[in-house]
């Protein structure tokens, strides 16, 4: 590891007493307030925004506070490590970058600029198919680093093959498919602002510069762009798969599959009799289903269902290194962030995404040092107590 994580909070307090202060707050929820200053009102309203009444955005965090860690005394904890090998790479840190589309709306730098802060840590940036950069703007911006790439499942077979098979050539080895969004939730802050960004034209980067996709449309999108959004936005939306496709996507790809978006514990069974090689514990950070469990409520069933079969991730509402290691001792293997690193490409494009993440890592290296773990595979039931 280039960087000693739990130091970035030594560089911050050492710049303090030069009195310069860091970029902008370490605090995530104080983050999350202060990005409703940098970002445009529609913008903010839909990366801060959930399903319906916002209740399983809340039940995340809820989800999170039931569960206390233990701390455990005279460890030798100094030498410690926050590495982790997920499906088969070794990271920095069991921490990925959720995919999050559409990311010019929150600043013009957009993924490429998320995709090098991601790299510069040597952590996987999960690059959506809404993504407002093509695959390969994107790939060419991650350099050296780990590249995932997240498939939102169009209904056109030559559509999805293309996309997969582009996103094989640009590099990118996990794929991460999304089953929880076939169509867009009741968004109340949304519907209000007339808000919606593929309708005007953001995200569409990957099918507009796709043979496949072209092929399909009876004018060219530089000429006739209300009818491309459209054709795209019905293979996109409104179309719910089965079980039983699952064999086109491994056809289609060489490396390991993830399914993102399982709450329930017989889902998790079927993604492993399917043959997938990974879940994620997700409900899409409350952006989904209103009315739903906290997506940690899910793991512990999830986790002692799948046992070591698969690898199971975990996201939604992740905020704090104590979060991480409460997710990892209830069985996840990683965590996906979302919005956190959003409001910081929000504050300062890639230098904004770089220390919300640098923070992030700093706090996680000293919780697990402070709790008396010299690893992330220390952590068990037993570093937590419910409450
Ligand atoms: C603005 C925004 C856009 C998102 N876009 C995608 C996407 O394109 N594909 C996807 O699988 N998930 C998407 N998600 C969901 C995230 O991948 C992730 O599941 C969620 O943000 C995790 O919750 P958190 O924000 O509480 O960390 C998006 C989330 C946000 C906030
Ligand atoms: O808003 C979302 O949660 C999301 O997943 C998405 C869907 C389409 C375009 C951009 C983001």
């Amino acid at each position: 590891m280039a960087e000693r994580f739990g130091g970035y909070q030594n560089e911050i307090y050492l710049h303090g007493l030069g009195g310069t202060k860091p970029p902008f707050t370490t605090d995530p929820v104080r983050l999350a307030e202060s990005a409703r200053e940098v970002m445009t009102p529609e913008a903010y309203g839909y990366v801060a925004g959930g399903a319906g009444s916002g209740a399983t955005m809340d039940a995340n965090r809820a989800a999170f506070d039931r569960w206390k860690l233990v701390p455990r005394m005279l460890t030798d904890a100094t030498a410690r490590t926050t590495s982790a090998t997920v499906l088969g790479s070794e990271l920095p840190a069991p921490v990925l970058l959720a995919p999050v589309g559409v990311q010019s709306i929150v600043h013009p730098d957009a993924e490429p600029a998320t995709a090098r802060a991601a790299a510069a840590l040597g952590l996987p940036m999960i690059l959506s198919t809404a993504a407002s950069h093509t695959i390969e703007e994107v790939a060419e911006a991650s350099g050296d680093g780990p590249r995932w790439f997240q498939l939102y499942w169009p209904s056109d077979s030559d559509v999805t093959a293309s996309i997969l098979t582009r996103a094989k050539k640009a590099g990118y080895t996990t794929l991460v498919v999304t089953l929880d969004t076939w169509t867009l939730a009741w968004r109340p802050r949304d519907l209000d602002s007339a808000y919606l960004p593929f309708l005007k034209g953001e995200g569409l980067a990957t099918p507009l510069s796709d043979p496949a996709f072209r092929a399909l449309l009876e004018k060219a999108p530089e000429d006739d762009m209300p009818s491309a959004i459209l054709r795209w936005v019905s293979l996109f939306t409104g179309t719910d798969h089965s079980w039983n496709q699952l064999p086109f996507l491994r056809e289609h790809w060489d490396g390991p599959i993830v399914l993102k978006g399982i709450q329930h514990p017989d889902d998790a069974r079927r993604a492993v009799d399917a043959g997938m090689d990974g879940i994620v514990v997700s409900n899409h950070g409350g952006r989904q289903v209103d009315g739903a469990i906290g997506s940690l409520e899910a793991l512990p069933p999830i986790a002692s269902a799948v046992g070591d079969r698969i690898e199971v991730l975990f996201d939604s509402g992740v905020r704090t290194g104590a979060d991480i290691l409460k997710a990892l001792a209830l069985g996840a293997k990683a965590v996906l962030v979302g919005r956190p690193w959003v409001y910081g490409l929000g504050h300062a494009g890639e230098d904004g995404v770089r220390h919300v993440l640098r923070s992030l890592l700093a706090d996680l290296d000293l919780t697990l040092g402070l709790t008396g773990h010299r690893s992330v595979g220390e952590l068990g039931p037993e570093s937590l107590q419910r409450s």
